[in-house]
């Protein structure tokens, strides 16, 4: 510590003052100077994510301007942790608003007792930001920046990492992840894989910075706030969830109030498009401000429901279209207000989520024995438990779904055969094109796409289609994109610690040699060509690493990203207080109602398909696996009849 502390509080109002100058020219003013091309899609960042950011962004330039200024005095580089001291974070925070000062005592009031706030503030009532939506993904690992602060992984390109530079992610992309190929399997359905991205947009979003003109397509992701008891940790630079982490429908109902009053509809039910509705008079979900520029308006609700691709809409849907058939409590209870019926409709809502997700799917993903050991029976809330989506998760391991995308969009008759009028289509032909789905048939032809085809097999040198790698299109970027390269950069960006770290931290043995790797992959040709390219095991981008392990016995990840997995579920469950097993959520008799719930009666309810195979996440033959609707269990809304 070189200054006293007067000098020190003058040096950083002084900073923080520039930093906002920096911030708003930078950041903020060039958002409004861009071009807006034919084939521009663009998204525009919420005002609450917009309002945390921007406190983030500052707090980490004031940081950067504090840097240079002592660098200019001293003539050498100075950590900032090595300069600040807790008093100076103190004095920051209150300048940026970075963390926001800590919630007043509302996590107290009656309405939090009962239902979920919308944003998820007050689930832990100790720590009310747990969980909740613009808040820093979680570190289960410190991070590794280049600095220690801020630069990404392989931003100095001289420098070393084990001896050895980075490969570029261009070039792990092309040489290991891009598959011209992706045969299919015949144990799951497309609906699997359809889940996995569905549900990840209930637990994560990570906002990207809107930087200027990047001579490169990469944004980076924006800065979060963080409190945390390590000095050098609440400086560096954190990411953010914008949305809630919980497994609370947020995904259907929004994640903050503005987008809930955009999305919910009167007397209790949810908005619906007002043009638009199939041939039965089953809604579409409703249009929003945020829309390709130049394009037909597309039915795409905003920042809560990401619908990417045509074969997202029709989730998304069943899920919308369920609102309308709990509100049937009204007539259940004629006393409830509409305030009442929509939180206790979207209480069940919510329930189901946890349940297709918790009981239907997480096991075919991690496989029987992660789940013993990792996750394990449920036995209360634990306020101790922090519910938040770690960074490793949102960054890496959920990323193995990207592994199980279908080149093709399959879309079906009502025999399950390749439908006359609407023949399937190439991946890249159905990203942000809802209207394919109002103009082409409604959901059902996609919903038996996803309910009647396998899903893709996932072999380690078969693992990224082309159509993601080639032709992906993304918001707010003209050009096509790589997904694979954008998730190694994303791990760099977020300065994720290396493969070898993360299997440490799972308890699994770190791969040392190429004996090793090859073991751990199960095919020696794939171990050897990444090694040549990240010439050091360590150096494995986790991603990668993860996504190549040879899935464990009846699941569909390698070790790590099933532990990583579990790890994160076991936590979205402990640390929910509203977590439906919880205590005084549900009576008894509404919790065996509620385990009638299937995606397979969902799909009955909402849809016009009337068969199906009973576990929709499995693949079946049609017809002589299939059966009628009839047969699926449903649930009796009369165990919520209020005495
Ligand atoms: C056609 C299907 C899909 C497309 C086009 C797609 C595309 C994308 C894109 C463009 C990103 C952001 C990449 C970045 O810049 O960092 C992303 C992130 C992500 N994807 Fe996918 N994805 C698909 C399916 C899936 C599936 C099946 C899963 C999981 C089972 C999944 C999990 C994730 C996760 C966890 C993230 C990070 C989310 C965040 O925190 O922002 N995706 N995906
Ligand atoms: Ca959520």
């Amino acid at each position: 510590r070189q200054f006293n502390s007067t000098t020190m509080k003058d040096l950083l109002v002084s900073s923080y003052q520039e930093s906002l100058e920096i911030v708003d020219e930078t950041i903020f003013h060039s958002r409004r100077g861009r071009s807006t091309s034919m084939f521009t899609f663009r998204r525009k960042t919420e005002p609450q994510t917009l309002k945390v950011t921007r406190a983030a962004e500052v707090f980490q330039t004031t940081l950067q301007v504090l840097k240079r200024r002592v660098r200019r005095r001293y003539r050498r580089d100075v950590a900032v942790a090595d300069l600040l001291v807790w008093e100076d974070v103190a004095l920051m925070s209150e300048l940026s608003q970075c963390p926001p000062a800590p919630l007043p005592a509302e996590c107290h009031d009656q309405h939090h007792q009962k239902y979920r706030s919308i944003t998820g503030v007050c689930n832990n009532r100790q720590n009310p930001l747990w969980g909740a939506a613009n808040t820093a993904l979680v570190r289960w690992l410190p991070a590794e920046y280049e600095d220690d602060e801020r630069e990404p992984k392989g931003w100095n390109s001289p420098r070393l990492h084990n001896g050895f530079q980075l490969p570029s992610v261009w070039e792990v992309s092309k040489k290991i992840l891009r598959s011209p190929i992706k045969p299919r399997e015949d144990e799951y359905s497309q609906l699997l894989v359809e889940w996995g991205q569905y549900i990840d947009h209930d637990l994560t979003f990570t906002p990207k910075q809107a930087t200027g003109d990047a001579c490169m397509p990469f944004h980076r992701s924006s800065s979060a706030c963080c409190s945390h008891p390590d000095l050098r940790h609440s400086l560096q630079r954190q990411q953010m969830n914008s949305i809630t982490s919980f497994i609370d429908a947020s995904v259907v109902y929004g994640h903050n109030a503005d987008l809930q009053a955009t999305l919910r509809g009167p007397d209790g039910t949810l908005s619906v498009h007002d043009e638009f509705c199939d041939s039965k008079g089953r809604p579409y979900l409703p249009p929003v401000p945020t829309v390709p520029s130049g394009c037909l308006q597309d039915p795409r609700p905003a920042g809560g429901p990401r619908v990417e691709t045509a074969s997202h809409y029709p989730s998304h849907s069943v899920a919308q279209r369920t609102q309308p058939r709990c509100t049937k409590l009204r007539t259940l209870n004629t006393h409830w207000s509409s305030e009442t019926v929509y939180q206790e409709t979207r209480k069940i809502i919510g329930a189901m989520h946890q349940i297709i997700t918790m009981r239907d799917y997480i096991p075919k993903i991690i496989g029987p024995v992660s789940y013993d050991d990792h996750i394990g029976p449920y036995k209360g809330y634990d306020p101790a438990v922090d519910p938040s989506a770690a960074n490793v998760f949102a960054t890496a391991a959920f990323r193995f779904g990207h592994a199980t995308i279908s080149s093709t969009l399959l879309r079906l008759n009502q025999s399950f055969q390749e439908h006359e009028s609407f023949p399937h289509l190439k991946l890249h032909n159905t990203f942000f094109s809802p209207w394919r789905i109002v103009k082409e048939g409604g959901i059902e032809p996609v919903l038996r796409g996803l309910i009647g085809t396998a899903a893709p097999a996932v072999y380690a040198d078969m693992l990224l289609t082309e159509e993601l790698t080639e032709k992906l299109v993304v918001l707010n970027i003209p050009q096509q994109m790589d997904l694979a390269a954008l998730n190694l950069q994303r791990g760099r960006d977020h300065a994720l610690p290396g493969y070898n770290k993360w299997r440490i931290f799972c308890g699994l043995e770190p791969v040392r040699t190429l004996e090793d790797f090859s073991k751990v992959v199960g095919d020696e040709t794939v171990a050897k060509k990444i090694l040549s390219l990240y010439k050091h095991p360590d150096n494995i981008d986790v991603w990668l690493g993860g996504l190549v392990e040879k899935f464990l016995s009846g699941s569909r990840a390698g070790p790590l990203f099933s532990c990583l997995i579990a790890k994160q579920m076991r936590v979205l469950r402990d640390g929910d207080r509203f977590w439906w097993e919880a205590d005084g959520q549900f009576a008894p008799r509404q919790k065996d109602e509620l385990m009638k719930t299937s995606l397979s009666r969902l799909i009955c309810d909402n849809s016009d398909i009337k068969e199906v195979y009973p576990d929709s996440f499995r693949q079946g033959t049609y017809p002589s696996d299939y059966v009628s609707c009839d047969q699926i269990p449903s649930i009796n809304l009369t165990a919520w009849i209020e005495p």
